[in-house]
């Protein structure tokens, strides 16, 4: 898994290895590993290095002062480098002095977009780990001119470090280069960071605050059948899912958890007949007291918010077993709380609310703090949550959080949470640890939108059909 640290253990960590480094050698080590990835950009983006144009954008700190060390690096490797300083009394002077030193030239602000017009490439060095805000008006103005791919020093300028949160103004970035360890906002604001490349700058860092799942971890974690396994001992998941009037739900729910694991599936619902229709390997019935045993249920989509759709929620919370509560069951959840009576405290729940969910679940929007709110919920209702969006953040009761990055945004297409849901249900019967099967699903859910959506729109039936290949992909790696 890939650990991700908030800025305050950053800087925690910075500050212990100020203490046991040279002054000025961790941003030489920073400002050296961006100069050979810029060059690396230009040398990608326009075939060479060495006549090149590179603008800097720097504001009035160590952000700015990697900037401007990096700049005089690429001088000697014959780029033309200018720095236009946002704050010129407050602009990092070392690197400034190193810059001029190096031949390369230092511009007020309003010379800058004569300068932005001939870049090949802009580096952000407007502001890193102590930012606070949106782009401020006269870095916004410069940042609209550029037309050149920008490289971001740590992250793009204007997105919050901590949450990935754009409230206004902010650099979109071609490439990121971070340093030290990986930061929230690489997790959070893929698209503003683009590329996200980590360099190594000696922090010692231990017990990340949020992961993400690498897709050997996926691998590792997806069950697969061994010699002595049949269809029950692989975890047999009961799925409670859509209606007579609706039974497209079913059909995905039902059908992606055949897709997912090698274990039985079984329905219940007013779409028995459809279900089994679709997918003759599922072992059908009408409710779920005649659905037999399973190892843990998905329930919800499609079963309405009725007394109906309580009494099923309520039986299944009953029966001693992992629950994905999905869609109408979080409804009933946020409307009925004592449906969770039943629920034998054990047993773990997930709950996978997208933001409209969320806000019935808790009484207030998930706001710009998307990992404060998912660790709440999971506090509040000790569950898993799975708190949907462009990044889907993944938190567990104990605190433990988990990001999934998104593949494109292929995923927003009806039905595409139903699939979710069969996935984790599967999943859990497998018997993996919630969270885990709960992030991992997500992974798999992404790579499979991506599989079939191929740069064209895709459906939630392409998405069930696309798991086995992502499934296959991911093992790929490990196999
Ligand atoms: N420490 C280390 O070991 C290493 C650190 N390294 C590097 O240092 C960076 C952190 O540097 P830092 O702490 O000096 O502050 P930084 O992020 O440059 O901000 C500077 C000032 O900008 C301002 N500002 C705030 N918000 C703003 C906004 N929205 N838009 C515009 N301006 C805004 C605000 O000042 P104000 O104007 O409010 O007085 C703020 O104080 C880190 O990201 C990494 O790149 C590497 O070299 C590795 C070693
Ligand atoms: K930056």
């Amino acid at each position: 898994m890939q650990g991700i640290w908030t800025t305050e253990r950053i800087r925690e960590a910075e500050g212990r290895a100020f203490a046991v480094t040279p002054e000025g050698e961790l941003m030489r080590r920073a400002s050296f590993g961006l100069s050979v990835q810029i060059a690396d950009f230009l040398e990608d983006h326009t075939g060479s290095v060495s006549g090149r144009r590179v603008v800097l954008l720097v504001g009035s700190g160590d952000n700015g002062g990697d900037a401007l060390w990096a700049g005089a690096f690429l001088r000697r490797r014959g780029v033309a480098v200018t720095a236009i300083l946002l704050n010129p009394a407050k602009a990092h002077a070392k690197g400034l002095q190193a810059l001029k030193r190096a031949g390369g030239r230092a511009v007020p602000a309003a010379d800058g977009p004569q300068w932005i017009a001939k870049a090949d490439v802009v580096v952000d060095g407007i502001v890193g780990i102590s930012a606070s805000g949106s782009l401020r008006p006269d870095a916004a103005r410069l940042v609209e001119l550029v037309e050149a791919p920008i490289v971001a020093v740590d992250l793009p300028s204007g997105v919050d470090p901590d949450t990935g949160a754009v409230d206004g103004p902010a650099v979109q970035a071609a490439k990121t280069v971070t340093f030290g360890a990986l930061k929230p906002v690489h997790a959070l604001a893929p698209v503003h960071c683009g590329e996200v490349v980590l360099v190594d700058i000696g922090l010692e860092l231990s017990d990340p605050d949020l992961r993400r799942l690498d897709i050997v971890d996926v691998a590792a974690a997806w069950p697969v059948p061994g010699p002595d396994d049949d269809k029950y001992s692989q975890g047999v998941v009961g799925i409670a899912a859509g209606s007579a009037t609706y039974p497209g739900a079913a059909v995905l729910a039902a059908g992606s958890a055949v897709r997912a694991t090698s274990g039985l599936v079984r329905y219940a619902g007013h779409a028995a007949d459809v279900v089994r229709g679709q997918w003759p390997e599922i072992i059908a019935t009408g409710t779920v007291a005649d659905a037999g045993r399973v190892q843990a249920w998905s329930v919800g989509p499609g079963i309405g918010t009725g007394s109906e759709g309580r009494d099923v929620l309520r039986y299944v919370l009953g029966q001693g077993v992992p629950v994905c509560a999905d869609a109408d069951a979080t409804t009933i959840i946020a409307k009925n709380p004592d449906v969770l009576d039943a629920r034998d405290p054990d047993t773990p729940l997930v709950l996978t609310p997208h933001a409209g969910e969320y806000e019935r679940l808790m009484g207030h929007k998930p706001g710009p703090d998307r990992v404060t709110a998912a660790r709440e919920a999971a506090k509040k209702y000790d569950a898993v949550v799975l708190l949907k969006g462009h990044c889907t953040v993944i938190a567990a009761p104990d605190g433990r959080v988990a990001i999934n990055t998104p593949r494109g945004a292929w995923l927003a297409t009806a039905g595409s949470g139903d699939v979710l849901s069969g996935l984790v249900g599967a999943l859990l019967a497998a018997g993996l640890d919630p969270w885990l099967a709960a992030a991992a699903a997500a992974n798999v859910h992404s790579l499979a939108g991506a599989i079939a959506a191929q740069n064209a729109p895709t459906s939630a039936s392409g998405l069930v059909h696309a798991i086995p290949e992502a499934i296959r992909s991911i093992r790929s790696l490990t196999s």
